[in-house]
């Protein structure tokens, strides 16, 4: 008699609730008891089922909706100890405590929480959420945004903001304008491919700043190798959810007991892997022995890493560094203009306004420059306004925490995960009033005639590009590449909203408008009309 998944997976499954049912006790009760915080509450949130906890609660997609639900829903209801009640009370409603399959998973919801736990409490809100199956059996082992805290982190993140600190980064604008420009000429020819234009865009700057390599063609080797490896994750499902993320031993077993499906998503996993991160790094190594190397993030980390023997010092570093660029920064460039694009076409006020600044400010003489930010204060706000709208990562990353903690008279115990909620502080409406209106005055002050940002209102980019000692890493040059392809494109296209056969506009649904900007791709390519 053979044995099969489908006979071995009831029993595993037995065998892991049981488990469960032990880890969830241990670190519920008891473990509080040892800490000394055994009459701390954990923070308030939905009630749960024993030992699966909230899991059937979750929605499946937009989850940040919910979050803000619920943080509307419990905070107040929970009662915490009488004691803490005045310190409390005014803050309970922006964290919340879910329990998955016996995990603590902590939501913040306000940005004054995340900054006093992520930014204030760094040593302690630095660590990722451990993902056996994707670290240890898909060999993604030394990427920087998914590591846990320690020295490779401090390492690669030391390695990367060499480039992309605020002044290292100005190295690349004359680059990021010149490509700009090209992508207008592009889409000149092609003013219905805007999004596919745009999408290799960033592949080809991304990929030239990273490796020198030069991206010509929307189906390149190594666009297509990485992305094939970005989206090799799909098939292991949601991360963190897998039987060997709560019960890792279980990665002990044969990758068959999991199903066929599973054993040969894993291999491709573990391609892209090497394809992404070894693949690339292999080669700019060899062009750099040989003396062939263009310019670039991972030729000038090797040749500050060749060792007197002539090996490579710290390689996994460089490798992984140079390896997330392209993952951490093609798509969310991409979708942060998409994003603009779509609230130009349905705020054409809002798109005249901000022309006329451009004009008047460039007098038809030139197109314009990333160094004539800080002069367009309206379209500053306009970028401002579209990143805090519709995020680009309504969620950002998880955090995790390193040890227990307690915060405002809540218990946060070691290993829970800190979830950012982005999207409902961005929609907070004691930071943004009519948080669903596009409104980019609300980031401006007027005064003899000129405008100029507001210092007392919280602005967005403090948020969406997450926090603490994990904060975004490209964040300077990202907003430099997203300014400059808004003021190209807006002093080069009018931008308007697809019309149907008959010719009526067709504007995007409620529903579309609810989503995070990932969606707006859908839409985006027929809103550039050709050159005005
Ligand atoms: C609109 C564009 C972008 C957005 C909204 C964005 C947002 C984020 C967020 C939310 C995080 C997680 C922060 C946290 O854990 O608290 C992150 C991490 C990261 N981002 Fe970005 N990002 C953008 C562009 C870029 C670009 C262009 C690059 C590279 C040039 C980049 C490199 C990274 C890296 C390496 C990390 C991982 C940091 C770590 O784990 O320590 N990002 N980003």
């Amino acid at each position: 008699m053979t044995i099969g998944s489908e006979d071995l997976y009831p029993a595993l499954l037995l065998v892991c609730l049981a488990f469960s049912t032990f880890v969830v006790l241990r670190k519920t009760r008891s473990f509080r008891y040892w800490t000394g915080h055994e009459s701390l509450p954990f923070p308030p949130g939905p009630k749960g089922l024993p030992v699966l906890g909230n899991i059937f609660q979750m929605p499946q997609k937009d989850q940040w909706h919910r979050f803000g639900e619920w943080a509307k829903q419990y905070g107040w209801s929970n009662s915490p100890p009488l004691e803490f009640v005045p310190l409390i009370i005014e803050f309970l409603g922006n964290i919340i405590y879910l329990s998955l399959l016996g995990k603590h998973v902590v939501v913040l919801t306000s940005y004054d929480e995340a900054s006093a736990l992520l930014n204030a409490r760094g040593s302690i809100y630095s660590d990722r959420p451990k993902l056996p199956l994707i670290h240890d059996h898909a060999g993604w082992d030394n990427v920087l945004s998914i590591i846990p805290w320690g020295e490779s982190v401090h390492m690669q993140r030391r390695m990367l903001n060499g480039f992309f600190n605020p002044s290292a980064s100005r190295k690349y604008h004359s680059f990021l304008e010149q490509h700009s420009r090209i992508l207008a000429l592009q889409v000149v020819e092609n003013p219905l491919d805007f999004d596919a234009l745009n999408r290799m865009h960033m592949a080809a700057v991304i990929m030239w700043i990273t490796y020198g390599h030069q991206v010509t063609e929307a189906d390149d080797d190594w666009v297509i190798d990485a992305k094939t490896a970005i989206n090799s994750f799909d098939a292991l499902g949601v991360p963190g959810s897998h039987l060997i993320d709560i019960f890792p031993i279980l990665g002990r077993l044969p990758y068959w007991v999991w199903g066929k499906t599973f054993a040969v998503g894993l291999k491709g996993t573990q391609k892209g892997a090497y394809d992404m991160i070894d693949k690339p790094y292999n080669q700019v190594k060899q062009q750099v022995k040989v003396g062939t190397a263009e310019p670039s993030i991972t030729a000038k980390l090797l040749e500050d890493n060749l060792a007197p023997d002539g090996t490579i010092d710290n390689e996994r570093e460089i490798s992984g560094a140079a390896g997330i660029i392209y993952a951490a920064g093609a798509d969310t460039t991409n979708v942060a203009v998409n994003s603009f694009i779509v609230a130009m076409a349905m705020y054409p006020e809002v798109q005249m306004k901000a022309r006329k600044e451009l004009d008047d400010f460039l007098r038809g003489e030139r197109l314009p420059n990333i160094d004539d930010m800080p002069f367009l204060p309206y379209l500053l706000a306009v970028m401002k306004e579209s990143l805090r709208i519709r995020l680009v990562a309504p969620l950002g990353l998880p955090h995790a925490t390193i040890a227990d903690d307690v915060y405002k008279g809540m218990f946060i115990p070691k290993g829970a995960m800190v979830l950012t909620d982005m999207w409902t502080m961005c929609h907070d409406p004691h930071d943004y009033p009519n948080p669903h209106q596009f409104d980019p005055e609300r980031f401006l002050v007027r005064g003899g005639g000129m405008a100029k940002l507001r210092s007392d209102v919280r602005d967005p980019e403090d948020i969406i590009f997450g926090f603490g000692r994990r904060v975004c890493v490209g964040r300077h040059v990202a907003i430099a590449q997203i300014w400059i392809i808004m003021a190209t494109i807006l002093s080069t296209f009018e931008i308007s909203l697809p019309r149907d056969q008959a010719g009526k506009e067709v504007h995007p649904t409620e529903e579309h408008l609810d989503q995070n900007a990932r969606h707006e791709s859908k839409t985006v390519s027929r809103c550039l009309c050709p050159p005005l």
